[in-house]
């Protein structure tokens, strides 16, 4: 048995452990994380953000040269294969591993591709691919084991139509069509991704309406384009089986609706990686969803125990996550670092893209607050109207008196880019007058750029206060 000693040990190398590892060593702690890829980055590079995310662009990339007359005087239109896309996202996974790889060998972190579970509060036990098992001993431990999709027992993920959003990365081929079950920003997004390759898509949401978190107008807009793009949305729906046959699945919903699919995808539920921790041996206990509560420190029950990113539920973001870690070694090692991680923008990748930030009008209007509207189609706007990307909305809620930015709720091409240039002005200071819409009408803006968006929304809800 080897025993090693490090002021802190992070289970987990995805964003939240990675941050919370650079922050540790940067500050002087001696430092190790574990995790049992056999590559760093987490389930973020390996399965969520980055694989989703090159797809999608990949897709939107072939989207645009299909629509762009321009193009067909070099070539026809043309479909990729899914597997073709992916290896676009290979490429990218492989570049994050390798920088990212960097960064522990650079910061002097060690790294130990292994299952963690507790033996006590200050000891893991290391047990490696060949069942070689090793103690590691640490002052302070972060659990950021992050998430995996919810698998209801009673559907079958081995049958090769059946697939979750990990499993999904494995489709060796490119199905007709695809029914995906589920609408929340997975469902989405792979809605947009699939519907974009060329597939029949069918949306089942067991809520009300899509993204049902987001501001009713931004949701009605990605409905109202989801459909005109053909994806078939039936909302209110719960599934009572999924059957996989050799060359079909067949879902049977609870309302008695029968669909017939190439393949399936479940799209609806996390769970936190807690299961193999061992957490009675700490004294500490998972929620039903896998997920451990933390204070606002994101300290659990045990005082020498953290957890950030998925494993602590809400926003489960890979933003917030690398916040949240590097919080927490702000804590540990006090350095000044420390922030609750708050006010987070939501950045979603469906095409077209959607970011928002700060209160809905429905918030808004319950909470009384007089704020008065102001918006930019992107239609009216030079820079759309050069690159095509035509559909969207820039939508700017303030206060009628105070003039203070109160939301900010987008929708189209670059929209999670976009969204920040109103973020930096809504995080000033109210007092000082440093949050308010005025800031557009009072600074010039670059032209033609998205950004300009903010001066004609800015424009059209001032002259709405009378
Ligand atoms: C399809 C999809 C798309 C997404 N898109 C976005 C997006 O666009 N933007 C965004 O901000 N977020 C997005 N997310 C969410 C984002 O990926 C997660 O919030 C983020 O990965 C959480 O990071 P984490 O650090 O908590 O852990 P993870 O990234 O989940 O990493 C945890 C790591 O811990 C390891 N581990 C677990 N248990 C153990 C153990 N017992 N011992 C050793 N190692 C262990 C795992 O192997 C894994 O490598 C997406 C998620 C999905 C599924
Ligand atoms: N662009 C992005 O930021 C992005 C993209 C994809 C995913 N994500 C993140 O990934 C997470 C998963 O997204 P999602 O769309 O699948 O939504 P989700 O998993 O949070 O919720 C979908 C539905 O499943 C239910 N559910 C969740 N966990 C469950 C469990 N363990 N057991 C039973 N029911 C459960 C929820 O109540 C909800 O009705 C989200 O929190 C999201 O923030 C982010």
């Amino acid at each position: 048995m080897i025993e090693h000693q490090y002021d802190l040990v992070v289970i987990g190398s995805g964003p939240a452990g990675e941050s919370a590892a650079m922050n540790a060593t940067k500050s002087g702690l001696s430092v190790a994380v574990i995790d049992f890829r056999k590559a760093v980055g987490g389930n973020c590079t390996h399965q969520g953000t980055i694989p989703s995310k090159a797809l999608r662009h990949a897709v939107h990339q072939i989207m645009q040269f299909n629509r762009n007359p321009m193009f067909r005087y070099v070539a026809d239109q043309t479909w990729l294969s899914f597997p073709q896309v992916l290896e676009t996202a290979e490429r990218v996974i492989q570049k994050q591993v390798s920088m990212r790889a960097r960064f522990y060998a650079r910061n002097r972190v060690d790294l130990f591709h292994a299952q963690a579970a507790f033996k006590d509060k200050h000891t893991l036990e290391l047990t490696y691919q060949d069942k070689k098992v090793e103690t590691i001993k640490a002052k302070n431990f972060v659990i950021a084991t992050g998430s995996r999709p919810y698998q209801p027992p009673e559907i079958d993920f081995n049958h090769p139509r059946i697939f979750d959003s990990d499993s999904i990365l494995s489709l060796d081929s490119t199905p007709k069509n695809i029914v995906i079950y589920g609408a929340g920003v997975i469902g989405c997004e792979y809605a947009s991704i699939f519907n974009g390759l060329g597939l029949k898509v069918d949306l089942i949401n067991p809520g009300e309406r899509l993204l049902a978190f987001m501001d009713d107008e931004i949701s009605d807009a990605l409905s109202y384009h989801l459909r005109s793009h053909g994806v078939l949305i039936r909302h209110n729906e719960a599934f009572k089986s999924i059957e996989g046959f050799d060359d079909h699945v067949v879902l049977t919903l609870q309302s008695g609706k029968k669909i017939k699919c190439d393949s399936f995808l479940w799209a609806n539920g996390r769970t936190g990686n807690t299961d193999s921790l061992n957490l009675a041996a700490i004294d500490l206990k998972a929620n039903r969803r896998g997920q451990l509560e933390v204070d606002e420190h994101y300290c659990t029950q045990q005082e020498n125990i953290y957890a950030a990113g998925d494993v602590i539920g809400w926003p489960s973001l890979a933003s917030a996550a690398y916040d949240q870690g590097r919080s927490i070694s702000g804590v540990i090692s006090d350095n000044g670092t420390y922030r609750h991680v708050n006010d987070i923008p939501t950045g979603i990748y469906t095409i077209p893209e959607i970011s928002s930030i700060g209160k809905t009008e429905r918030e808004l209007t319950a909470e009384k607050v007089p704020y008065e509207v102001g918006k930019a189609y992107f239609k009216d706007t030079a820079r759309a109207q050069i690159t095509g990307e035509e559909a969207g909305v820039l939508k700017l809620l303030f206060h009628r008196e105070t003039t203070e930015l109160l939301g900010i709720h987008c929708f189209g091409d670059q929209a999670a880019e976009i969204l920040h240039i109103g973020q930096a002005i809504m995080s000033q200071p109210s007092e000082s007058g440093g949050n308010s819409i005025r800031y557009f009408l009072e600074h010039t803006f670059n032209y033609p750029t998205m950004a300009e968006a903010y001066r004609v929304a800015a424009l059209n809800g001032i002259n709405r206060l009378f």
